[in-house]
């Protein structure tokens, strides 16, 4: 993909965090978290391997890490050095996978 992507406007980002009610803005990184609990090891990587399917089709990708049914997401944009728009479509993306 080419072309530059820029970081949100301090603006933008209140908004799509207003929106994002399970999400936290980690402001060290400019970035946004969310921890989701599933019932087994078995749920958790089921959902991990549709994020991978969603991330590699918009080529953006979570920093992520799973212990058993706890799954631990990450999402800025390195090639913005920060939250940007691409993290709030995949944010929307993962909830609407979680139901
Ligand atoms: C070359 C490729 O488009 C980039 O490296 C993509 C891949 N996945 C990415 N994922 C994330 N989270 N941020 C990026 O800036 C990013 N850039």
């Amino acid at each position: 993909m080419t072309g530059t992507i820029e970081p949100l406007s301090e603006e933008d980002r209140v908004e799509a965090l207003d929106a994002l009610d399970e999400w936290d803005y980690d402001e060290a990184r400019d970035a946004i978290t969310r921890t989701i609990t599933f019932a087994d090891f078995s749920e958790a990587f089921a959902f991990m391997t549709r994020v991978a399917l969603l991330a590699e089709k918009a080529d953006h990708h979570p920093e992520w890490s799973n212990v058993w049914n706890r799954v631990e997401i990450l999402l800025t944009t390195h090639d913005a050095g920060g939250l940007s728009h691409r993290d709030v479509d995949m944010a929307e993306a993962i909830d609407g996978l979680v139901g």
